[in-house]
């Protein structure tokens, strides 16, 4: 039973980062940084060139080991584990650079995304066995209704290389969604869309929130972020700054003179 059909959604935190610090040499990209994220809402992170945006992502999702704090996703801490644990305990990722497997189809990439939730074996499937034939049945049906889901079906059999700019964002969540996360990052998935398609992508977004998904998104783009964030939280310098609701954002003086003092 899902946190929101008992009732208690927003009682507990999904994942709650707590004091998390992270340097490269001299340079502090992290200090101190806490915050928490309640289950089936979508929080922003945005912040100025270099505000740290970026490494909390690789933190949360295993490319990174912080030095100082702790990642909580439930009761579980996950700073410093590795990328393949974290997918199988729930956690998706989108890149800001898309990262597809760009000579498989479509289809093949959404497969390939469900490969985690998938039981069968190397041995199983080699030999070809029953029971492996009907899973890689589901698995095509399950891929088929993502591709639908995402907007993608008509071109389920062409190569992910061939397909415009924007489609290939839409894939990568696609891709993602197959793993059957709880917990989803985007990074800037807004970034290369025209304006059409990042009005579908806030739709797109709302919908995976809808399906019990909690997302956590770097995103630049304002109008997005102010459209479809539940909460927003603002890094500066690798310090938060505030968060709130995009409401208490918008009008909040530290942020408006970070931005108007910083880099955008
Ligand atoms: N691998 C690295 N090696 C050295 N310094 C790094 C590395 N990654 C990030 N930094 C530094 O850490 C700070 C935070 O960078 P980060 O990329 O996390 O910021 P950001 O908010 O994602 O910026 P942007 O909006 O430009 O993507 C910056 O000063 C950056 O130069």
């Amino acid at each position: 039973m899902s946190g929101h059909e008992t009732g208690i959604a927003n009682l507990h935190p999904l994942l709650r980062v707590d004091g998390l610090g992270k340097a490269f040499g001299g340079i502090q990209a992290l200090h101190n940084v806490s915050f928490e994220v309640f289950p089936e809402t979508i929080h922003a992170v945005i912040g100025p060139n270099g505000a740290g945006k970026t490494t909390l992502f690789n933190s949360i999702t295993g490319a990174y080991s912080p030095e100082e704090g702790r990642i909580l996703y439930g009761e579980k801490e996950i700073q410093g584990r590795k990328v393949h644990e974290l997918v199988a305990a729930g956690i998706a990722r989108t890149f800001q650079n898309v990262e597809l497997f760009g000579s498989m189809t479509v289809l093949e990439n959404v497969l390939v995304g469900q490969h985690v939730r998938t039981r069968c074996g190397f041995w199983g499937a080699m030999c070809r066995w029953p029971s492996v034939l009907r899973e890689e049945k589901a698995a095509r049906k399950r891929a088929m209704e993502l591709l639908e889901f995402v907007g993608l079906e008509k071109v389920a059999d062409q190569r992910s290389l061939d397909l415009p700019f924007g489609w290939q964002r839409f894939l990568e969540i696609g891709r993602a969604l197959a793993a059957e996360p709880r917990l989803m990052l985007l990074d800037e998935p807004a970034s290369g869309l025209n304006p059409v398609e990042t009005h579908q992508l806030g739709d797109l977004l709302q919908e995976i929130k809808k399906r019990g998904v909690t997302l956590l998104l770097v995103e630049h783009d304002m109008g997005l972020t102010m459209g479809i964030s539940d909460y927003i939280l603002v890094l500066h310098q690798g310090k938060k700054l505030a968060e709130g609701t995009p409401r208490e954002i918008q009008a909040n003086e530290e942020v408006i003179k970070a931005y108007l003092g910083g880099a955008e």
